[in-house]
């Protein structure tokens, strides 16, 4: 079967000719999981705002980013706009980007469910109210008639993940959807997300600097270091080792600062009880 999502050869170039992402590949397959992480500067952003056509002005794309075969590198930039947000939806660090702050939220919900979904009146209505409740907004008209400014950071993400999943896309590219929440509000959402995966099928690009984050959500893996691919494999095998002295290095520091699931030994008991804790049942998912 062939990858739904494949990046190959992807090198982005500045007007300087400074070479910021060096021949990036990998693939995501349909209902896939990926993590792509590194350190600060590695080229993890800059590789999901490629794939979806918005790097800065002045930097240059090669390669291609196949989806489902079409190279979406190739194509005119108003066919490209309607795969974004289409068929490949994103989220971002910091939500109130992605929200218009003079709208209520249930209008911005209805607004890609009218562009992509051609849904209006009562059914787009209905349809924005079944995905505030997906993203467990359980206060829904409230929120629904809420202003971005209204809500808790934790409650905005939840809204552009509704968003983001309006238009039923097939990819969902997360880059550092959790980094601006505080701790408990962040395992709440990369619960969310591992909850809206399973349920919609949707194939995920969880970009992040944090390996636990990836851990918790992804199950392939992406280790990146100055523009470069430094390994690709799954997360179990990437935590019980890796092939590459640095995946090792990642593994070990995030191991030795937070419960990293899985591993050897040096996981210990925070480890462990992490692991455990990983996937609560459905009827005890924190909300
Ligand atoms: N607008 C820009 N112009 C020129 N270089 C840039 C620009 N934005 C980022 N870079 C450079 O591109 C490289 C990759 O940056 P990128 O933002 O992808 O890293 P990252 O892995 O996502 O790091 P972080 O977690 O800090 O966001 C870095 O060297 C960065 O300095």
């Amino acid at each position: 079967m062939s990858a739904l999502l494949e990046v190959q050869d992807l090198t982005v170039t500045t007007s300087t000719g400074r070479r910021i992402l060096d021949g990036v590949s990998w693939s995501l397959d349909a209902g896939g999981r990926l993590g792509v992480v590194g350190e600060s500067g590695s080229g993890k952003s800059m590789t999901a705002l490629a794939v979806l056509g918005l790097l800065p002005d002045g930097m240059r794309a090669t390669g291609r980013v196949l989806l489902d075969g079409e190279d979406l590198l190739a194509l005119p930039p108003r066919r490209l706009a309607r795969v974004r947000g289409g068929q490949v939806a994103m989220v971002f660090q910091e939500p109130l980007t992605a929200l218009d702050p003079l709208m209520t939220v249930g209008r911005q919900i209805t607004g890609p469910l009218r562009l992509h979904r051609g849904l209006r009146g009562a059914a787009a209505r209905e349809e924005a109210a079944r995905l505030a409740r997906l993203v467990h907004l359980d206060d829904t008209e409230r929120i629904l008639g809420s202003y971005p400014w209204q809500l808790s950071g934790g409650q905005r993400q939840r809204v552009a993940l509704a968003m983001a999943l309006a238009c039923e896309p097939r990819v969902l590219l997360a880059d550092e959807p959790t980094t601006a929440l505080d701790v408990t509000v962040q395992a709440e959402v990369l619960d969310l997300l591992d909850h809206l995966v399973d349920r919609t099928g949707v194939a995920l690009v969880l970009v992040t600097h944090d390996l636990p984050v990836v851990a918790r959500v992804a199950r392939d893996l992406v280790v990146m270091r100055d523009g470069r691919v430094v390994e690709h494999t799954s997360v179990a095998a990437a935590l019980a080792g890796g092939e590459a002295a640095y995946t090792r290095e990642l593994v070990g520091a995030a191991r030795a600062v937070t419960g990293l699931p899985g591993g050897g030994p040096a996981a210990g008991a925070a480890g462990v009880a992490a692991a455990a804790a990983r996937r609560p049942a459905p009827e005890e998912e924190t909300r």
